[in-house]
């Protein structure tokens, strides 16, 4: 949570979420039972390795799949009107969707390309949004395009507007991207890997913009990012996912110096610690899951050193093991204590990416 009021009812609450995806090799079961809340302000952050699902659970929240996949579950969403009760992102009608979508919830992926349209100066689409979206027009809209420019550190925002998006550096469709996705002043940004292409420097500004925006418009952030630095440095909480399911959830100091899941456990386990800077990462032996054949049990059994007969029997659900604190490993309380605080304190100075760690890690 951020700082300052109480916290109210959450602006999204995601419960049972379930995406199956046809393939010719069976269904896909890509996001299984997924639930969460985000309250106003909050920076949550979802994380887990390549194929974990984080995606494709992204683009569910604003019902982006399209036929013949499946998306099952609720999405409630809180922000819709002041006083009227949430309502469920998966069965509002298109219509409705439309405005919620780039309007209240924008959403910046990976490759500004995607997002981009081409044939338009990078003035006109970030004008339209604000007119469809915000009723400015003329002068006033221009005047406010130039200041999101500005805003995302773009150099001469005014004589920019009029570039298309091939004139714009790889950083700078990115931060266009951004001020595309932040005219409409949304309640909730969806994020997906925002930053994994930019180069340091820009990376940090980019992210500390997003705070600040936060800060500023009370906007809640749900960032996608296989750098746990990032997560480190930008989150108030974190979940994470693997086999297409949350197998933990925590305050961002929580996890880091508490994980309560062997997945977690193993994973932070591996990070050097402030005092460790060089060692090794210890990678986790084994592979994710094929999520078309799942195992019977924790799809994390196979490669954790601590599984038992009930762990392959069943598969455990998310419980809250302490307070705020939720875990689908029934051995939490087995597990010995990690580096502590300077888990943590590593990963600030450090950018970790867990697709870079040996093979088979997170
Ligand atoms: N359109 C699709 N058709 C078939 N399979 C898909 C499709 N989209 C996603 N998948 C599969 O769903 C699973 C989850 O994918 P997803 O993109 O959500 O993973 P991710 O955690 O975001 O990975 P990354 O970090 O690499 O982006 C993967 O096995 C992926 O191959």
């Amino acid at each position: 949570m951020t700082g300052g009021a109480a916290p109210t009812a959450p602006l999204l609450s995601v419960r049972d979420l379930n995406v199956r995806i046809p393939t010719p090799g069976g269904e896909l079961h890509a996001v299984r039972g997924v639930n969460f809340d985000l309250m106003p302000g909050e920076v949550l952050g979802l994380v887990g390795e390549s194929g974990s699902g984080k995606s494709v659970t992204l683009r569910a929240l604003l019902k982006l799949h399209r036929a013949p996949i499946r998306m099952t579950g609720e999405v409630m969403y809180g922000g819709q009107t002041q006083a009227g009760p949430p309502q469920n992102l998966l069965t509002l009608p298109d219509s409705r969707l439309r405005s919620v979508r780039g309007g209240q919830i924008s959403m910046i992926f990976q490759e500004p390309m995607t997002a981009l349209n081409p044939v338009l100066s990078v003035g006109e689409q970030i004008t339209e949004n604000l007119r469809e979206h915000k009723g400015l027009r003329g002068k006033a809209a221009l005047d406010r395009a130039a200041e999101l420019l500005d805003l995302t550190g773009i150099p001469s925002p005014r004589a920019r507007l009029a570039d298309y998006p091939h004139q714009f550096s790889g950083g700078m469709r990115q931060r266009a991207m951004i001020a595309i996705a932040l005219a409409s002043e949304p309640k909730l940004l969806l994020a997906d890997e925002p930053t994994t292409a930019l180069d340091v420097t820009i990376q940090d500004q980019i992210l500390r913009l997003l705070l600040r925006l936060r800060e500023e418009l009370n906007m809640s952030v749900v960032l996608v990012t296989h750098d746990l630095g990032v997560v480190a440095q930008t989150c108030d909480r974190v979940a994470v996912m693997y086999g297409g399911r949350l197998m933990e959830t925590a305050g961002v100091n929580e996890l880091f110096t508490h994980p309560l899941h062997a997945y977690t456990h193993g994973l932070l386990g591996s990070l050097p610690g402030a005092d460790a800077h060089r060692r090794p990462l210890r990678p986790i032996p084994g592979g994710p899951p094929d999520l078309r054949r799942l195992p019977q049990g924790c799809t994390f059994a196979p490669r954790c050193t601590y599984a038992t007969d009930a762990c392959r029997a069943a598969e455990p659900p998310l419980m809250e093991v302490a307070a705020g604190h939720h875990s689908a490993c029934i051995h939490y309380d087995k597990l010995p204590p990690i580096g502590g605080a300077s888990v943590v304190e590593s990963l600030i100075p450090e950018t970790l990416v867990l697709d870079t760690l040996p093979e088979a890690s997170l």
